[in-house]
């Protein structure tokens, strides 16, 4: 039996190659930026072959640290960004046009032309999700009407449409394998939920022709192997899921109920809600957990668009930290927030408000504000942002929370986990590995080839690193004055 499991993290900021072992410990690390494109206000892109030739670096990079061969890995998970939106032609291997990034919001305006009281309904019922630009389905209209020719091309099955982990499955197989996973097909709008099929009725809606859509398979099973030139022999890849579905299965959220946080570039909060759609009334998604063994498991989700990066923000945009755990010890030197809020609407605002039209907006300034009251606002956006979104769990579920699993890049700042904990009165419980976006894709390829022999036998790999209890701090005017500056945030963008 091989050694380890090699897991591809294709996040929004930055990729990843982690090395997993037996115990599902993380032995090695490869990982590398790549560039983020900002052509207009409202507009992100990224560059598709960067994004291959990153990730194919990072491979390539991990074995060399760990001096392990190709031989020596028993499969690769791939786990990435979802929405995010690559067309490329299939017998070049080139993308057509730069990703179009799930933060964008260029197809605001066409989604807003659909929302009919008919098309909202039918779009919610047959995918769980909400008429937005966040999903693919505007971003593949949007380039088939922008790149000459598109349109014919597709038509003509010459062009191929994937989310990042079909494009990396298709790099990875040398061009062989063009499928995804159904947690992915449930991140497009063009997939039904409950037939488990790229929807006609939508494919119509958007005039996207249905053979440029990968095939749909589960969440854990050998979809093919990479090209033997790439890393010295071919290697099964076993696993692909969406990072939030990843994160979800790697926190063994496992059993209806049970709720995770990701702070990443944004906040997403995932309940498992067992073999049940819930359709939720206050604009959450209902989306697709995993597929293993022909059994789906659904999950209720809040989309939080900007989370660590408002730290990324502060650190890039107007060099306020050098980097971003900086943030915490800044935030630390002032008692409270001072009366500075910050909501970064920056690419509107997701769950529970759904407004296309919001800015990123800081209020509350006077000549006492010091830095490290912004600091504070910035770590209370990402706290009560994720309030808000499991209060509107509760009422959607039924189920109030007593703990929240937390995880991803923002979670290792304790300020932030305290101020999570006292603005929603949780346990929030960090686990030791903090990667779990990464260890669930881990997992659903090692179960795929029998590297582990079954849930019970990872549950147990679970382990937690720190607990924050509620600290009887005051929140209520904190919470009333967020709400207060999240209304002022929004419909900004004429
Ligand atoms: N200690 C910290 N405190 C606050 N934010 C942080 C901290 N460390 C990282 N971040 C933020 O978390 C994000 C990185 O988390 P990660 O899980 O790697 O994101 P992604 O997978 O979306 O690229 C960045 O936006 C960064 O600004
Ligand atoms: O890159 P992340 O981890 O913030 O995740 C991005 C999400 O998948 C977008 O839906």
């Amino acid at each position: 039996m091989s050694k380890y499991i090699i897991t591809v993290d294709a996040g929004t900021t930055s990729e990843r190659a982690i090395i997993f072992n037996k115990k599902g410990e993380i032995v090695n690390v490869s990982q590398r930026e790549f560039e983020q494109f900002y052509p207009k206000p409202g507009w992100v892109e990224h560059n598709p072959l960067e994004i291959w030739e990153t990730q194919k670096f990072t491979i390539t990079d991990v074995l060399e640290k760990q001096g392990a061969n190709a031989s020596d890995i028993a499969a690769i998970g791939i786990t990435n960004q979802r929405e995010t939106t690559i067309v490329w032609d299939r017998k070049t291997g080139k993308a057509i046009h730069k990703a179009i990034v799930w933060q964008d919001r260029r197809t605001a305006d066409a989604c807003e032309v659909l929302k009919t009281v008919e098309q909202m309904d039918l779009v919610q019922h047959k995918t769980g999700l909400l008429i937005d630009a966040y999903f693919s389905a505007s971003k593949i209209r949007w380039i088939l009407d922008h790149v000459d020719g598109a349109q014919e091309r597709a038509e003509n099955g010459e062009l191929a449409f994937g989310t990042v982990d079909s494009w990396l499955l298709w790099k990875l197989t040398g061009g062989k394998v063009h499928a995804t996973d159904v947690s992915n097909a449930s991140r497009t709008m063009l997939f039904n939920i409950h037939t488990l099929e790229w929807d006609e009725e939508l494919l119509k809606m958007f005039n996207v022709p249905k053979s440029m859509l990968p095939d749909v398979k589960s969440s854990s099973e050998v979809y093919g192997h990479t090209d033997a030139d790439l890393f010295g022999a071919e290697i099964p890849i076993a696993g692909i899921a969406g990072d939030q579905q990843s994160a979800l299965f790697g926190q063994m959220c496992t059993e209806p109920g049970m709720v995770k946080n990701t702070y990443g570039t944004g906040c997403f909060m995932v309940m498992n809600t067992g073999d049940k759609v819930i359709k939720s009334k206050h604009k959450l998604l209902s989306t697709i957990g995993w597929q293993i063994d022909g059994k789906v498991t659904y999950a209720l989700e809040g989309s939080i668009f900007i989370g660590g990066a408002i730290v990324q923000f502060l650190r890039d945009n107007l060099h306020f930290v050098d980097n971003a755990p900086e943030i915490e010890a800044m935030a630390k030197s002032v008692e409270d927030n001072g009366g500075v809020y910050f909501v970064p609407g920056f690419v509107g605002l997701g769950a529970p408000h759904w407004d296309q039209y919001s800015t990123g907006l800081m209020i509350g300034l006077t000549r006492g504000t010091q830095k490290g009251h912004i600091a504070r606002a910035a770590l209370e956006a990402l706290a009560l942002q994720s309030m808000e979104v499991i209060d509107t769990m509760a009422l959607d579920s039924g189920i109030e929370q007593k703990e929240l699993r937390v995880d991803g890049g923002a979670s290792a700042n304790n300020l932030l986990m305290q101020i999570q904990s006292d603005v929603t009165g949780l346990k929030i419980v960090r686990p030791e590995i903090v990667e779990t976006t990464a260890q669930g894709a881990a997992f659903l390829a090692g179960l795929a080839v029998g590297y582990w022999q079954n849930k019970e036998e990872i549950q147990s790999l679970w382990a937690i690193d720190k607990t924050f209890e509620p600290s009887g701090v005051d929140v209520e005017d904190v919470k009333k004055n967020w709400s207060r500056a999240v209304e002022r945030a929004k419909a900004w963008v004429a």
